[in-house]
């Protein structure tokens, strides 16, 4: 998967987030989206993912050479963030079975074998609601790291975890890393450091939170 935005901005009402933000996100890349606490980093991620509309410039997607339209981008997406809800209603399997009928797992996983990755044997039959919030976020990174999909976002992954939960995300991420596009947003050198490349939002006219 490939993202080109050429001259992106974005405003909310009369506020511009960023501005003349020209970048090529190339396939098999890693890439850091850096800056303060509400620079803009989760707007530019949503932004070029498609889910929030841009107030200037262009986004051109494309995927093994082929244009791909900015509708179908939704299916090649893998997203993790903190504002990203999951069901509590469900257990952990019953969540996960739903999830995979929307979201397919990579080839050769399993719901069964996702759920002894995240060391949450015994929480099969929980309600996703009494999950703690650092089980709640190994579940929210195993989902999206395991899907079957060639674009992952990642909105400051380690929220919430502790130090054998970053050891977990940084075993996982590596792991999942291959021929696929990932943009992770982040302010924590230990979230993003195997990222080859690095983008500070506020070289594009974003300053921190006003
Ligand atoms: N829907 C919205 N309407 C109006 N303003 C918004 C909206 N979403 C975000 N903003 C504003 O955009 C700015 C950037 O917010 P954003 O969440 O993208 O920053 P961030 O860099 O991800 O912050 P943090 O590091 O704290 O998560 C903030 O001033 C925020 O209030």
């Amino acid at each position: 998967m490939q993202i080109e935005a050429h001259g992106l901005g974005k405003r909310f009402v009369r506020e511009w987030i960023f501005r003349g933000l020209t970048h090529t996100f190339r396939p098999g890349t890693a890439t850091a989206i850096l800056g303060p606490n509400g620079a803009g980093k989760s707007t530019l991620l949503n932004t070029l993912s498609g889910q929030l509309l841009a107030s200037e410039g262009t986004l051109a997607y494309s995927r093994d050479g082929q244009k791909v339209a900015v509708e179908n981008v939704p299916p090649l997406l893998a997203y993790a963030a903190p504002y990203l809800e999951l069901i509590e209603e469900l257990t952990l399997t019953e969540l996960l079975q739903f999830h995979i009928r929307f979201k397919p797992l990579r080839p050769g996983f399993s719901p069964a074998r996702l759920i002894e990755l995240m060391y949450l044997d015994k929480s099969r039959h929980k309600l996703v609601r009494d999950f703690s919030s650092g089980m709640k976020q190994r579940l929210k990174l195993a989902l999206a790291l395991y899907s079957h999909a060639p674009l992952l976002l990642l909105d400051e992954p380690t929220t919430n975890l502790d130090r054998a939960g970053v050891a977990w995300y940084q075993e996982h991420v590596r792991a999942t890393l291959a021929g696929r596009l990932v943009l992770v947003s982040s302010n924590v050198p230990e979230e993003y450091d195997f990222c080859q490349e690095q983008l500070n939002i506020t070289d594009f006219g974003a300053q921190a939170a006003r």
